[in-house]
């Protein structure tokens, strides 16, 4: 084993007394695998040390009662089963047998995973239906079958990969240091072994309400007990001439990303049009891969709307450092053979262009079905639509958001997936609420900023450290109220703010 690989802290089979703990919590190793001891009121649990998400490093979580949070994207997990309770994990974290003796906790064998009881099976229905295979869907199915649902799975998707993790698209994968075999959700083993029938490059055209059916593009029909619309968004499309040119590309599907990089390999000069989350980061994908950037963007501050101005100018010093070329205050009245010709009149010579200006939600099943619209598909705080037995999770639900105190719609991977745990439940009867703090990540080369609650207007920003420092909390606060903390390299402060906003306290 190299040293660097060398597992950290105190051999814990060998006995570490609870001296040692630093905030209920002790990194050590049993062999060569990385163990957490963490102490829970009078209980000491054992589990492995790394999130089953992206590895992150739970020796920096927050223990919240008998669950440990992750530090990079607040997956959550049960000490007392390992189970992944809140995603974007989904798999369960190892156990030890844990003892304590002559003072001392010993940390003995792995622990046979905990078979999950059922919570919330109340009711039982026959079939469901999820049409969408994206987050919401992909988390909805696993639920139902956490929660030992033995009915019928049909999962339809009209793109034509199972799913994906689709942030990855414009973050690693995009920059060619992510492996292809990262990018499903899940092998295809596991929607066989599941029984869960996932039906690939299939399109559901309308919903028969009253008949409980869904009707697929080819006139088929499949009923349903219940129903999970997660639709998700689509690209908004570049309203000017030569936008249809085959140099130009939107990103949201693996196809999209495979799409770009197989561009990007001859490619000498990209041009990325929009300045926010996708747009940002394609353009340091691409610089990964040596390719000059240019973004062109309408707003006079990169991302300014969703985390203001000094965040905006921080993320733009940043991609300058790395040799991005920012054309702001600009629009795009055409594409040609030359390239990006600007409102200015100014033509950037490109071989590849990446747009990334915004999404819509897909809405057209819904609003066919005549369930209510307002933005997005209005559900309660279940997550049902106006029609009983119908739910929408994901970017296309607006949905009542305790925290804020509005009806909010966002198009954030974590809340998507955890809106469709909670669906599975309540399609079996838990009547759950969604309360979820909203959470979203970001990442821009090495830098992650990471973004708790929701703040869509404020009146004042106050930062907490040094942004250009890239060391910093920044509260977004509306008539004295903290809606929102955005941070960078300050995961135990953003995971202390998301569990804060929870209980109802200030976050910061
Ligand atoms: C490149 C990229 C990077 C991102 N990075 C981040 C990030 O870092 N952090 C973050 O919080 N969020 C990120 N997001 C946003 C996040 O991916 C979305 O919020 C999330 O995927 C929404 O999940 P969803 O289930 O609602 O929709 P989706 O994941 O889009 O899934 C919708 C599914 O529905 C299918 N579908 C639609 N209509 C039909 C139909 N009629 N019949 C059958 N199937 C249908 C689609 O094919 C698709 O499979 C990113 C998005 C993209 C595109
Ligand atoms: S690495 Fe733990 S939630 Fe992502």
């Amino acid at each position: 084993m190299q040293q660097d690989d060398a597992p950290k802290g105190p051999d814990l089979a060998g006995g570490v007394e609870l001296a040692q703990f630093s905030d209920g919590k002790l990194l050590g190793h049993v062999g060569d695998e990385e163990v957490l001891l963490v102490q829970s009121g009078d209980d000491i649990f054992a589990v492995g040390a790394h999130c089953t998400h992206y590895h992150g490093p739970l020796a920096d979580g927050l223990v919240v009662g008998n669950s440990i949070r992750c530090p990079w994207h607040h997956a959550c997990f049960d000490l007392r089963t390992g189970e992944a309770t809140r995603a974007p994990a989904f798999d369960p974290i190892a156990r030890f047998k844990v003892e304590q003796r002559d003072g001392k906790v010993f940390v003995g064998d792995k622990v046979a995973p905990c078979p999950i009881r059922p919570r919330s099976l109340k009711e039982t229905p026959e079939k469901i239906v999820i049409v969408g295979g994206g987050a919401a869907g992909f988390a909805a199915a696993e639920m139902l079958r956490r929660e030992q649902f033995a009915g019928e799975i049909v999962m339809l998707s009209s793109e034509a990969e199972a799913p994906v993790d689709r942030p990855n698209l414009s973050k690693d994968y995009l920059a060619g240091s992510a492996q292809a075999d990262w990018i499903p959700l899940r092998s295809g083993d596991f929607y066989r072994d599941l029984k869960i029938d996932l039906r690939l490059g299939v399109e559901a055209d309308s919903i028969d309400v009253a008949g409980q059916a869904v009707v697929l593009k080819d006139g088929a029909r499949l009923a349903y007990d219940r129903l999970l619309l997660a639709t998700g968004a689509e690209p908004n499309r570049l309203p000017v001439p030569g936008a249809d040119r085959p140099n130009v590309h939107v990103l949201r599907t693996l196809a999209d990303s495979n799409a770009i990089i197989a561009s990007a390999k001859d490619a000498r000069r990209a041009v990325v049009i929009g300045a926010s989350f996708i747009g940002l980061e394609a353009a340091a994908s691409l610089r990964a891969r040596d390719i000059e950037v240019h973004v062109v963007g309408p707003e006079k501050i990169p991302m300014e709307r969703v985390l203001g101005p000094e965040m905006g100018r921080c993320v733009r010093a940043l991609h300058e450092e790395h040799g991005v070329i920012f054309h702001l205050e600009e629009g795009v009245s055409a594409i040609n053979e030359r390239g990006v010709v600007l409102k200015s009149g100014e033509v950037i010579a490109a071989d590849l262009i990446v747009s990334g200006i915004g999404v819509k939600p897909r809405l057209t099943l819904a609003e066919k079905a005549g369930l209510t619209i307002d933005r997005g598909v209005v559900v309660d705080r279940t997550l049902q639509t106006s029609a009983p037995g119908i739910y929408a999770a994901g970017d296309i639900a607006r949905w009542p958001d305790r925290h804020s105190g509005e009806n909010i719609r966002v198009e954030h991977w974590v809340v998507a997936e955890r809106q469709g745990q909670v669906v599975a439940r309540n399609m079996l009867g838990a009547r759950e609420v969604f309360d979820a703090v909203p959470f979203f990540w970001s990442q821009h080369y090495d830098i992650p900023i990471n973004y708790v609650g929701h703040a869509e207007k404020w009146d004042e920003i106050v930062v907490h450290g040094e942004i250009m420092a890239h060391d910093c909390l920044l509260e977004y606060k509306l008539n004295g109220k903290t809606l929102a903390v955005a941070s960078i390299f300050r995961d135990a402060d953003s995971l202390k703010a998301a569990a804060a906003m929870e209980e109802g306290r200030a976050p910061v």
